[in-house]
């Protein structure tokens, strides 16, 4: 059996002017795509300092007592917005809750059109979070809207195909932190930081994982370690890339393993940023993915409907 690997890339070939390091960019993160549904990237745009910050500000609102914490929960955002605690989300098809709390914080449009996005929350407490927040929010949406035109340019599509389909669109950032555990008496048997699931979104920006733990499930069903340097983040396509591309790039399934014993009583903090389109963006399969061995597998939706489907089977949404 070959082992699986993750491609490593760095997104200044793609941005630096010159064609064949800007074709050989497409071309690896494509195929790392279609073949495991994640590729490693450096030089992506946040800067050690930024990160930092975030870091720091997210750590600060997670040491907060859990009475504190659960004041920024609210139950009619449905997560969307705001904390959501402990032992509180389900994967898909798991019966036991994972082993972690977030933040998320979502699109902030100024003036009209704000329809279907809730406003954010901010914590009184750690005024830094809404400053670093916003801007790390900012930069993966730049991020995110150039790693969509190499994905294009791999689909065949001209290379802004997805601009207009993601401007304003109805993205995530979610600071997450699993707790440590003191005691195992306090978990339930077979829970896990994050029990194997997909992401919904089109693609996902993780950064930062300060502990090992992620790992992705390959095309054989081994479980394969994803552990970026500190410097680089993860990216790894979602369900909506995967309907539309008619599983041409693989949403691939993942999770977060616990730490050996000694190490259950330590936090792991991680940042993903789900990026999602907006809500009337059209998931039909592209024709050009769309061929006798590769019949069609999807009934045609909106990313918005898509999304409410999704979110009821999470329990989110009544
Ligand atoms: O914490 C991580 O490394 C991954 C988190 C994740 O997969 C998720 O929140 O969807
Ligand atoms: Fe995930």
């Amino acid at each position: 059996m070959t082992s699986v690997e993750i491609a490593k890339v760095d997104f200044l070939d793609f941005v630096s002017g010159d064609a064949e390091r800007k074709e050989k960019f497409v071309q690896e993160i494509g195929d790392s795509f279609a073949e495991i549904g994640f590729v490693i990237v450096k030089n992506h745009g946040v800067s050690k300092e930024l990160r930092d910050k975030l870091y720091e500000a997210s750590k600060k609102f997670f040491e907060l007592e859990d009475t504190i914490k659960d004041q920024y929960e609210i139950e009619s955002l449905a997560g969307q917005r705001g904390y959501t605690g402990k032992k509180k989300e389900t994967a898909k098809g798991s019966e036991i809750p994972d082993l972690k709390e977030f933040y998320h914080i979502g699109q902030n449009i100024q003036g009209e059109n704000t329809e279907g996005y809730p406003e954010n929350i901010w914590p009184s407490e750690v005024a830094e979070f809404k400053t670093y927040g916003e801007e790390v929010y900012k930069t993966f949406e730049d991020t995110g809207r150039n790693l969509l035109k190499a994905i294009a340019l791999y689909l065949g599509l001209y290379e802004s195909y997805f601009d207009s389909k993601i401007e304003n669109g109805n993205s995530i950032l979610r600071l997450l932190h699993y707790f440590p555990i003191e005691n195992t008496d306090e978990i339930e048997d077979g829970a896990i930081r994050a029990a194997a699931h997909e992401d919904i979104n089109l693609i996902t920006l993780l950064m930062g994982g300060s502990a090992e733990g992620l790992q992705a499930q390959a095309k054989d069903g081994t479980w394969v370690d994803v552990n970026p340097e500190p410097d680089e983040i993860v990216i790894n396509i979602g369900d909506m890339l995967q309907r539309l591309t008619n599983n041409r790039l693989r949403s691939t399934t993942h999770r977060v393993i616990n730490p050996r014993k000694e190490l259950l009583h330590t936090s792991r903090y991680s940042t993903p940023f789900f990026l999602h389109p907006k809500s009337e963006m059209d998931l039909t399969c592209l024709k050009s993915c769309i061929s006798e061995s590769n019949p069609k597998r999807y009934d045609d939706t909106t990313a918005g409907n898509y999304l409410m489907e999704r979110l009821k089977e999470l329990g989110l949404l009544k």
